[in-house]
């Protein structure tokens, strides 16, 4: 069996040989889903983990626009359009100065797993720009936007590929990109999601992601008798996902520890309260600063520059900021501190190394595309909203949310338990997710 997963991963190496994050994504499916294959008859010779880690489109453009000087600046756009059987392509839009081919191809592979997962018709897609949104003022990041979707609009189509938001790209951004798209093909679809509530936006959209992941974690610890109530939490992240994997966390009686951002990371052994965590949400998503500037309000807190929370002791950690923020070496300190639970809310946050300590440590470990999948299941729940044009409750989408992400939890159980009666949540993840969308390529032929 390692002899086919090496040579398939030497014919993926062959033709993706510089991109190392999108190597590392294949790599961890091949491993688990190759085997899956080989005893699986239907799906032999046919090809289909070669068809599926092939985009079947990756568009690249320029965006070219004015900042506040008057000066031209130019940035690289990109969607990878990935995998379409099971539904229009879907998966957000991330601006970071560190986006390139191999992130998006990297992210846009595990949102095909991931929507597969959330039981919903959605394919698999992923784009952005390597724009850096920090500093820029309101009028530049507007301007930006809206020469992104002056190239982006004729590639997407409420049923074609329906984008949303990612790193650097929240509500703000979506106005701005929702308004061109808007003006440029006269009609009001729900082209993208993550929309504002007055226009299309679905209630718990913003929540989803972070209520998703701990949703998730709670249902792994169920399978202890355990719960969050009285548990110690490490969340790194201080954006989107980490703000509300931190709120719903401290609704279960969980007291949160830490928050980081890409500067360094805040410990506060009082615990980050509701009103803590609002003064958190204001400082970044309205003044836009930066995680440090807690220790200036909250002087019991401390403060570590360019460090990562890892060693601070805690029963779950929640991993919410980016790809391989969490090494092998601090995967061995949160289990040696006692940590009895890693879901993960960012995408592929944990490195392969991380990942192989988890579980020799037989700890519960969940692979992003399973616990943080509820984010976009709500923007699948939001698409169905502006198709049948009304707008349901915040107590009806959180339960679908709940719902959903019970069933991703089962559907992992289902496919990867361990003979010893453990569970490989990242085997059960890459295995159900693969089925659905190999079973409809298998029925669509060869296109
Ligand atoms: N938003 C969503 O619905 C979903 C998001 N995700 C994933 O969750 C993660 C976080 O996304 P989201 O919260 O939306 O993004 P935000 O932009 O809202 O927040 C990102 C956070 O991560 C930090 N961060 C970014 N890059 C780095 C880095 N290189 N090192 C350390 N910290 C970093 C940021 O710090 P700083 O401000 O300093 O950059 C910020 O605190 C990403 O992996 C994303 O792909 C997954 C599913 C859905
Ligand atoms: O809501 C969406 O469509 C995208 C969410 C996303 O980008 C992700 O799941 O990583």
């Amino acid at each position: 069996m390692e002899d086919k997963i090496e040579a398939f991963l030497d014919l993926v190496r062959e033709r993706n040989g510089h991109e190392p994050e999108f190597l590392q994504a294949v790599q961890e499916v091949a491993e688990t889903v190759i085997p899956y294959i080989a005893e699986h008859e239907i799906y032999n010779g046919k090809n289909i983990l070669l068809r599926m880690v092939e985009p079947e489109r990756l568009i690249s453009f320029r965006v070219s626009w004015v900042d506040d000087s008057g000066e031209i600046q130019v940035n690289r756009g990109y969607r990878v359009q990935m995998n379409s059987a099971i539904g229009p392509y879907k998966g957000g839009l991330r601006f970071h100065p560190t986006v390139n081919a191999s992130i998006l191809k990297f992210l846009a592979f595990e949102q095909v797993f991931k929507n597969s997962l959330t039981t919903l018709p959605m394919g698999g897609g992923k784009g952005g720009s390597d724009f850096d949104p920090k500093g820029k003022s309101d009028n530049e990041i507007m301007r930006f936007c809206h020469a992104f979707m002056t190239e982006l609009y004729r590639h997407i189509g409420h049923n074609t590929d329906v984008p949303a938001g990612d790193i650097g790209v929240g509500a703000r951004e979506i106005g701005f990109m929702f308004g061109m798209y808007k003006k440029l093909n006269n009609t009001f679809t729900g082209v993208l999601t993550g929309k504002g509530q007055s226009w299309g936006g679905s209630l718990i959209r913003p929540e989803a992601t972070g209520y998703g992941n701990v949703y998730f974690a709670e249902n792994m610890l169920k399978t202890k008798d355990d719960s969050f109530n009285g548990k110690k939490v490490v969340i790194s992240g201080s954006g989107n996902v980490a703000q509300f994997a931190a709120e719903k966390a401290i609704e279960l009686g969980a007291t949160v520890l830490t928050l980081s951002d890409s500067s360094g990371y805040i410990y506060d052994e009082d615990g980050i309260d509701t009103e803590k965590l609002q003064f958190v949400m204001d400082l970044k998503n309205n003044k836009r600063g930066r995680i440090s500037e807690y220790v200036d309000k909250y002087p019991n807190a401390k403060y570590f520059k360019e460090e990562r929370p890892w060693s601070v002791k805690c029963d779950i950690a929640l991993p919410c900021a980016t790809q391989n923020e969490l090494n092998g070496e601090e995967a061995k300190a949160l289990i040696d501190n006692g940590c009895i639970c890693v879901s993960e809310g960012a995408n592929m946050p944990s490195t392969p190394e991380a990942i192989h300590e988890f579980h020799k440590a037989k700890i519960l470990f969940a692979p992003g595309k399973a616990s943080n999948a509820g984010g976009v299941a709500t923007s699948g729940l939001e698409m169905s909203q502006n198709s049948l044009r009304l707008s349901w409750t915040r107590e009806e989408v959180d339960a679908r949310l709940k719902d959903i992400m019970e069933d991703i939890h089962d559907s992992c159980v289902e496919y990867g338990k361990n003979d010893d009666g453990t569970i490989d949540y990242v085997r059960g993840a890459n295995i159900a997710g693969f089925v659905k969308v190999a079973d409809a390529m298998l029925a669509q032929g060869v296109i």
